[in-house]
């Protein structure tokens, strides 16, 4: 028996989308000019730093500047209090069982890591959060009892270490029925105050991979995922009951072009792996942006671990807040415009909300849950015992042997991997043909409802509306027919 019970209403919720200019660094005051317009808390506007396109828009009687709007807009002088102020309701809910998912998007050193995890003097939305999350708690007046946890991951080079592990091995992804998306053997480490989670995120973050780039001197080359649960025990007149919510922070790499940094070897190879995460993230951006337009699309969540773990808070159970970061620098006006380019389009995603309600009986998963975390990591351990006991007993004349053994086990590794990469695959496929069945059942309905009102009601403007619709299905199965090849 499931022990979450079905939602009694799901709320439909739309992405919150925020944009954050920086300020000018010193280096880039000297080189730089400043090319973004924040006009008021809704709109900015980027202007082509381009001067010689300044003939062809004037013939072309075209304005050189794009002017977008968002939710909220932050010029250089806001801080990251000033940003929180607009979602700290949305993290709020997370004591109320609702869950909240918070990412930072933009490209390297665009200011991603300085708004989630921030300064001292300006901490940042990953700080602030859990500050919240504590003096909710602590100003409950309620019978309810609390229980807060946290966990921090990072997905570097498409493996998943812990963070809060001082050697983590690689970890897997699982799909839980009831849970979702859960990373096997991930710590989660019970807290009691927001001073521990600080401490917690200062030594996660000290074991995160950064690496100084051309770009920036600090550049995060993973992308880092601090979850926290909070578990809220109600006893009523019935009976207990738990409430769950879950909020993620997740601070991105940042992308960049392998032309314009100069990276070589591991750099470059990371570069295209958080590109390449990036990119299947834009990508599921893109297919959920114009789901609501379009129909069903395909969203290819698989193409990566991290549009994996962030299924939840791009489409599924999740009020969700995007903080697109830009840099005002002229050489940045790509990375800008391709940033807000995402930006805008993510306006348009929507979420389903609903509270995570669970009877006691939830602790038997809970525990359930423990024991195969717990399995993994025993089985880990022992495996990193043996390999030890191993290396001590081998004589020098069994090092070609164990050479060959080490070869065979890299073989066996990267076996397993690819079986495990066809398997995700054939999953993709799978979910392919179900929301192309889907479509094709649309099509057929609207073939049939054009066709009664060719004959009956001969209203030509419904008579379009439809064969409008039709069309944008029919563009959509290409599109998702060409997304399986
Ligand atoms: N609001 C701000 N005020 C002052 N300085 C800022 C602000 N935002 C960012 N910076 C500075 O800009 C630089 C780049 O910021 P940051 O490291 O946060 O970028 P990033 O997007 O995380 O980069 P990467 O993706 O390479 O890790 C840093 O020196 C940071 O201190």
């Amino acid at each position: 028996m499931p022990s979450i019970r079905a939602p009694a209403s799901k709320q439909t919720a739309t992405l919150q989308v925020a944009v954050k200019c920086r300020p000018l660094t010193d280096s880039e005051r000297r080189r730089s000019r400043h090319i973004i317009q924040v006009i008021d808390d809704k709109n900015v506007v980027v202007l082509d730093p381009d001067l010689s396109k300044d003939y062809l828009e004037l013939i072309q009687n075209r304005t050189k500047e794009r002017r977008y709007s968002f939710d909220h807009v932050y010029a250089p002088g806001c801080s990251n209090a000033d940003v929180y102020k607009n979602i700290s309701s949305t993290i709020a809910g997370v004591v109320q069982g609702l869950n909240a998912t918070v990412f930072a998007y933009g490209s390297t050193g665009s200011g991603k890591t300085y708004t989630m995890v921030g300064t001292h003097s300006d901490p940042g939305l990953m700080v602030l959060s859990f500050r919240t999350i504590f003096d909710l708690v602590k100003k409950d007046d309620s019978k309810d009892t609390f229980e807060v946890s946290c966990s921090y991951l990072e997905v570097y080079n498409e493996v998943i270490y812990d963070l809060l592990e001082k050697s983590s091995g690689h970890l897997e992804l699982r799909e839980d029925p009831e849970h979702g998306i859960m990373v096997a053997g991930l710590r989660s480490i019970k807290v009691h105050s927001a001073d521990k989670i600080l401490e917690l995120l200062n030594i996660g973050n000290s074991r995160r991979k950064t690496e100084s780039t051309e770009a920036n001197s600090t550049s995060s080359r993973s992308h880092a995922v601090l979850e926290i649960t909070v578990k809220r025990k109600q006893k009523g007149q019935y009976g207990s009951q738990v409430l769950r919510g879950k909020l993620a922070l997740v601070d991105l790499a940042g992308s960049e072009r392998a032309s314009e940094t100069n990276n070589s070897g591991q750099k470059l190879r990371d570069g295209a792996n958080i590109n390449r995460s990036l990119l299947a993230l834009a990508n599921c951006i893109n297919a959920l942006g114009k789901q609501n337009k379009k129909g069903l699309a395909y969203v290819p969540y698989r193409n990566s671990k991290l549009t994996r773990i962030l299924k939840d808070g791009l489409s599924g159970n999740s009020r969700t807040v995007m903080v697109a970061t830009v840099s005002p620098a002229d050489d940045q006006y790509h990375h800008t415009t391709n940033t807000l380019k995402y930006a805008d389009r993510a306006k348009e995603i929507k979420t389903h909300v609903h509270k995570n309600i669970g009877h006691l009986d939830t602790h038997v998963e809970d525990y359930k849950r423990m024991i195969d975390n717990l399995q993994v990591e025993v089985s880990r351990l022992k495996m990193e015992l043996a390999e030890k006991e191993h290396q001590l007993s081998v004589k020098p004349t069994e090092k070609a042997a164990d050479n060959e053994l080490s070869w065979l086990n890299i073989l066996s590794q990267e076996t397993g991997e690819n079986v495990q990469e066809r398997i995700n695959l054939q999953k993709a496929l799978f979910e392919l043909e179900e929301t192309n069945k889907r479509n094709r059942m649309e099509l057929q309905h609207l073939d049939d409802a054009i066709a009664r009102q060719q004959v009956n009601d001969k209203d030509s403007a419904v008579l379009q509306a439809l064969t409008s619709r039709r069309q944008v299905i029919l563009d959509n199965i290409r599109d998702n027919d060409e997304a399986g090849y």
